[in-house]
Order: structure tokens, then sequence, then C-alpha cells
């Protein structure tokens, strides 16, 4: 009989703090990370390059299904290079006008299509931490663990702020919760696969809790439910 892989499943909005609470759960657990976002941010990247508008979607799921991406841990895993046809684009792909756009294809059935082969292929032992939209309703929907991150639209703009000022590049509040608004409207309201809590999800509202509160709410959460299952 073929070992069972077990997967935790982290959804929510920009900004949430999806891919810090699932990194360090990674590290800490010494599992497999898909941050799914990035690779709708690399088509969308890609799309960008090549001129194509999101209406186009024939092109857009060409693209997608051919997509020469390759994710490359550093050793100690702190930072994974993310190589989009052999050029490093890990910064590159996460400005907010990159995030729109893969916002925008993501709304897209065939391109959600010609991806999830590629998300579930993530999926090995000793086990995978999955953080994106639909990580919990559609790809993975027999995860042992499934948790819904989100906060307020105003404190996840002011965490945006923040970080993309570490980074070094320009930010405005007002127009961060605009986006943040649009994208979480978009994200939330399109016909397939709409980000939104599965049944049986863990639902954290971060928006006064610090990273670490979280992580360790998720570790207590994940730890009776793959009890549960061994
Ligand atoms: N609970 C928290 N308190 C304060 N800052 C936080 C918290 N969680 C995350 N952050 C910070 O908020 C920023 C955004 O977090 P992160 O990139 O993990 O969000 P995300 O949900 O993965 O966003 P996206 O979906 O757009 O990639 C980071 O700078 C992170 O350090
Ligand atoms: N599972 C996923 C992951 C991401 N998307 C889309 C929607 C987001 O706005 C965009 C960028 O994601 P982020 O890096 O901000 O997590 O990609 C999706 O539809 N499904």
């Amino acid at each position: 009989m073929a070992t069972r892989v077990p997967v935790i499943t982290i959804d929510g909005p920009s900004g949430s703090g999806k891919g810090t609470v699932s990194r360090l759960l990674a590290e800490k657990l010494g599992w497999h990370l898909l941050d799914s976002g990035a690779i709708y941010r690399v088509l969308a990247l890609a799309a960008i390059h090549h001129d194509f508008r999101p209406e186009e979607e024939e092109k857009l799921v060409t693209l997608a299904s051919h997509l020469d991406v390759k994710f490359e841990a550093e050793e100690d895993k702190s930072l994974t290079h993310i190589i989009l046809e052999g050029e490093d684009v890990t910064l590159t792909i996460r400005t907010e006008s990159v995030g729109n756009m893969a916002s925008k294809i993501a709304a897209l059935p065939r391109v959600r299509e010609a991806l999830l082969r590629r998300q579930r292929g993530f999926k090995e032992l000793p086990g995978l931490i999955a953080d994106g939209r639909d990580m919990g309703t559609v790809v993975f929907t027999d995860a042992e663990a499934k948790v819904f991150l989100t906060a307020s639209a105003e404190e996840r703009a002011q965490r945006r702020f923040l970080q993309l000022k570490e980074k070094g590049f320009d930010a405005n509040i007002d127009q961060l919760i605009t986006e943040i608004k649009e994208r979480d409207d978009r994200d939330t309201n399109r016909a397939v696969a709409p980000l939104k809590p599965a049944e049986d999800a863990l639902y954290i509202d971060s928006s006064d809790k610090s990273i670490e509160e979280v992580v360790d709410s998720v570790m207590e959460f994940a730890h009776s439910k793959l009890s549960q299952t061994s």
C-alpha cells in the first residue's frame, strides 16, 4: 500500500500572512512547501513579457501548459529562488502589478485547470504545506488539516506597505488598501475556485495576532488533526 503523504493547506486573502506562516511551518516540520500564488504570479509575469492580455485565454492556457519555471530552495530553506525561463524572478513577481495580473488570469477556468497537475506534483513525503486561495477547497480536498487565515484589509495593507518599503519599493497606503480590496473582490467572486474557507477549515483572523501566535495555533490544530489520522 502506498504511504499517505500528509498535507496542511493554508488559504486566505493577500497579505494575511499565509506565505510567512507556511514557510515557518515547513521549516519546523521539515516538510515541502507549495506557494501556489507564486505559480500564478510567474504565469502573469510570463504573460506580461509576451504582451498577452488577461482576456486572451487561449494564449494563456498554452503558456500555462508549457511554463518553464523552477523552484530552487537555498540550502537553509530561508529563501526559494523562482526561475522563469532561466531568469531569477524571485523579486520581480512580488510587485502589486504582477499580483493584480495574476489575480485576473487566475479567474480563467482553463488556466487553473492547466496548473492543477503542477501544483499536485508538490505533494511528496514527508509532507506538504500548501498556501493559496483554493488549496483546501479544490487542489488538496483530502488534506489532513485545513486553515483559512485572514486579517482586515487595513491591517493587510499596512503589512504590505512595510514589506514593500523594506524591499526598497515605493508604496502608498491608500492605494494599497484600494488594490487589496479590489483583489479580494475578484478572487472571492470569480466563478471557479473562489477564495473561501473550506467547510472543515480552522478560521484564524490574524489582525491582532503576532506571526508566532498564528504559527502556534496552526501547529496545535495540525497536531490534533494528524494524530486522528495516524
Ligand atoms: N500576524 C502578523 N503580524 C504582523 N505582520 C505579519 C503577520 N503575518 C504576516 N505579516 C507580515 O505581512 C507581510 C505579508 O505577509 P505574507 O507575504 O506572508 O502574506 P501572504 O498572505 O502570503 O500574501 P500574498 O498572498 O499576497 O503572497 C509580511 O511582511 C509578513 O512578515
Ligand atoms: N491558489 C491560488 C493562488 C493564487 N491565486 C491568484 C489570486 C491571487 O490574487 C494571485 C496572487 O497570489 P498571491 O501571491 O498574492 O498569493 O494569484 C489563485 O487564484 N489561486
